[in-house]
């Protein structure tokens, strides 16, 4: 390789080398959400291009973002799949190009599934941490790589006594939950997602699902919502109920206005951005059911992937 030619780094040189550790990612992921809050040039982040290709149940975005802070510059390029796990590849496949923002030079080409899965996660917990009303019961709604990811961060943030998993198909909720229990916690398999979410203080949704899993009518007064999954849209999950009577929170408004435009075209209110309760410019009502509608941020991705190249120079001495 040229000394000059940009670092390719795999998925699995980044979960081999620990190169993106919830230490600091969920710190840098709550700058970045803070950041994006605030009326300055901190963070650029254009709404995402999102191209559906329906003839072949597929998605391609496109995200760019820049984070002044973190001196970080770049752009993903995701793919969703629902259909992938038949041909044993991840739903959500990525790429991401790192620049060096003063030159525009690409400095690294990352796989930007493991970015995903743990910038994703990441964002939720720091909505848990503004939103949550107890953290004894985590219920988590699905069982594929974000369930795994969310039951990983959210317990090595909160240490639930109890985490919850419930899955259309309930064999793979028993083997998500055996793998947890194998990792030493308290992890419970549910048939049914309405038993799954009795009286639990915070709650995943993270499916493909294209209509409601999780109802309103199940859930306890000051639960908390992680809303991650996209099926048909980024709202499909939750009933129009548990919309209507949430206080619901997102990651980015811009976005927002057109990928939550079905639940704002129903007269459903967004209070703002998770950014404005870390920012103090918002206070949440921890004892409302709240809802984080997730969207995904560019610029999540960009500090993920500057933290990860840092971190990889740093071990091998570049
Ligand atoms: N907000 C954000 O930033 C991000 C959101 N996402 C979204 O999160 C969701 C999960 O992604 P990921 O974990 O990577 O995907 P996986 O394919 O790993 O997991 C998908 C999960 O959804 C279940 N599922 C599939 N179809 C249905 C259905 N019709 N009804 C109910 N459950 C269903 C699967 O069950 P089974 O395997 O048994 O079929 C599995 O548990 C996706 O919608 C994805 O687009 C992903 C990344 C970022
Ligand atoms: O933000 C993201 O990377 C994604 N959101 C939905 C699928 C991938």
């Amino acid at each position: 390789m040229a000394d000059n030619a940009p670092l390719y780094l795999t998925d699995e040189c980044i979960r081999s080398n620990k190169l993106l550790q919830l230490a600091k990612l969920i710190p840098a992921i709550q700058n970045a959400m803070a950041s994006v809050s605030k009326n300055s040039d901190e963070v650029i982040q254009p709404p995402r291009t999102l191209m559906q290709i329906p003839s072949l149940s597929g998605v391609l975005l496109s995200m760019p973002a820049f984070s002044k802070n973190d001196d970080a510059l770049a752009c993903k390029l995701v793919t969703a799949y629902p259909g992938n796990a038949d041909k044993g590849l991840p739903s959500i496949l990525g790429t991401v190009l790192l620049f060096d923002p003063t030159t525009g030079k690409v400095s690294a080409i990352m796989d930007g599934t493991e970015i995903t899965t743990w910038r994703t996660a990441a964002a939720s917990a720091v909505a848990t941490k503004y939103l949550h009303n107890g953290t004894a019961v985590l219920a988590i709604l699905g069982s594929g790589t974000q369930a795994q990811s969310h039951a990983e961060t959210l317990d090595y943030c909160f240490g639930f006594q109890q985490i919850r998993i419930w899955n259309h198909r309930f064999e793979k909720a028993q083997k998500l939950t055996e793998e947890l229990i194998e990792k030493g916690k308290s992890a419970i398999a549910y048939q049914s997602a309405e038993e799954c979410v009795k009286n639990a203080d915070v709650i995943v949704t993270a499916t493909f699902a294209s209509s409601p899993i999780l109802r309103g009518k199940w859930i306890k007064p000051g639960a908390h919502i992680n809303a991650v999954g996209a099926g048909i849209n980024h709202h499909s999950e939750l009933d129009a109920e548990l919309y209507q009577t949430a206080h619901i929170y997102t990651d980015t408004m811009a976005s927002a206005k057109t990928e939550l435009k079905g639940l704002l075209d129903l007269g459903i209110t967004i209070q703002g951005e998770v950014g404005d309760i870390i920012n103090g410019t918002k206070s949440a009502e921890r004892e409302r059911i709240t809802v984080f509608q997730s969207l995904g941020m560019a610029v999540e991705d960009a500090v993920s992937a500057k933290l990860i190249y840092d971190e990889y120079k740093k071990i091998k001495k570049l």
